[in-house]
């Protein structure tokens, strides 16, 4: 594959609870085919593509909350995907709920995959910076469960030979912390991919509503540009079970530019021409790391939380 190609943005609208994975996956094949009738050769989905943002209940029911992951991928539900990689030639990145037997115990993790265009898995990560709460908050007029129904990702952020270059991926709430672009872009990475599920309102301080798509495209403005890499956001947005979800999904190029965006909450792809030698721009220049950055410096940053807490 070569360095320069069209990658698409391929956002979500609202998934119903009771949505079944066949549905969900149907609409996920037609992004596919409209992106590759547009020129593209890789397709970005969001975070926890193929269900609703269950996080947002209190369930109980064990069986019920396992429902919304994924014991196999592919599986037979989620095969057309792969199916679809392969006859079209499109590369994709998928976000889902991934339930692993180990020991003798469940393992949960919010995860992503790269998928190439023979169909191969050449990429995972499991979600680091879980947001939200462990408990029951009934207080809340939705919950945000994350640190209960999934553990501490436990790959890392690693990086990937694939789709002609040094690929990088993270989830939502990871593209907040600088940490995280800054750890893939001292890896290489060329663009970083990453699917999000971000209500407008946040309970916890409902004043800063108004701000949540600003902040959206802040961090990954400033990601992108400190680091010199692309980045291709996808939201799964609307009005989904009574909780409203931001897009501004959006491809955004080294130099920090906004490059394609979304108009809607729906199904909608944005699509953009990536040259992943525009990397170079930003890498060197004014963030040659090798030539200015200064890590004896910057200490705190890498102490353990106890240690830094107090530096
Ligand atoms: C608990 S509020 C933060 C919401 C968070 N969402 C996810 N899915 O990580 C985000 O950072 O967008």
């Amino acid at each position: 594959m070569n360095r320069q190609y069209v990658v698409a943005a391929a956002q979500l609208g609202p998934i119903a609870r009771d949505e079944s994975r066949g549905s969900t996956v149907a609409r996920m094949v037609a992004l596919m085919r409209k992106a590759k009738s547009r020129g593209a050769e890789v397709v970005v989905f969001p975070e926890l593509a193929l269900t609703t943002f269950f996080p947002r209940w209190y369930l109980e029911d064990e069986a019920e909350l396992d429902r919304f992951y994924e014991t196999a991928m592919p599986s037979d539900e989620t095969r057309p995907l792969f199916d679809a990689a392969v006859e079209l030639g499109l590369g994709f990145y998928l976000g889902y709920a991934e339930l692993v037997q180990e020991n003798g115990r469940k393992r949960r993790f919010n995860t992503s995959i790269l998928v190439d265009s023979s169909g191969e898995i050449v990429g995972k990560y499991r979600k680091i910076h879980l947001p939200g709460h462990f408990e029951h908050e009934p207080w809340r007029p939705f919950q945000h469960l994350e640190k209960r129904y999934f553990e501490h990702g436990d790959l890392g952020f690693p990086v990937h030979d694939a789709f002609g270059g040094t690929m990088g991926m993270c989830l939502c709430n990871d593209r907040r912390w600088p940490e995280t672009f800054r750890v893939l872009g001292l890896r290489g990475a060329e663009m970083v991919m990453l699917g999000y599920n971000t209500p407008l309102h946040y309970p916890l301080a409902p004043e800063h509503d108004h701000l949540q798509n600003f902040h959206n495209h802040l961090c990954m403005q400033a990601g992108a540009y400190a680091n010199g890499c692309w980045v291709v956001a996808v939201a799964k947005a609307g009005h989904e079970e009574g909780c409203d979800l931001i897009g501004g999904t959006c491809i955004i190029a080294p130099t920090g530019e906004v490059v394609a965006q979304t108009q809607g909450f729906g199904d909608e792809l944005a699509l953009a021409e990536v040259d992943l030698d525009r990397c170079k721009e930003i890498r060197e220049n004014i963030f040659n790391f090798a030539l200015h950055r200064e890590p004896e410096d910057y200490a705190p940053i890498c102490a353990p939380k106890s240690a830094s807490a107090a530096a």
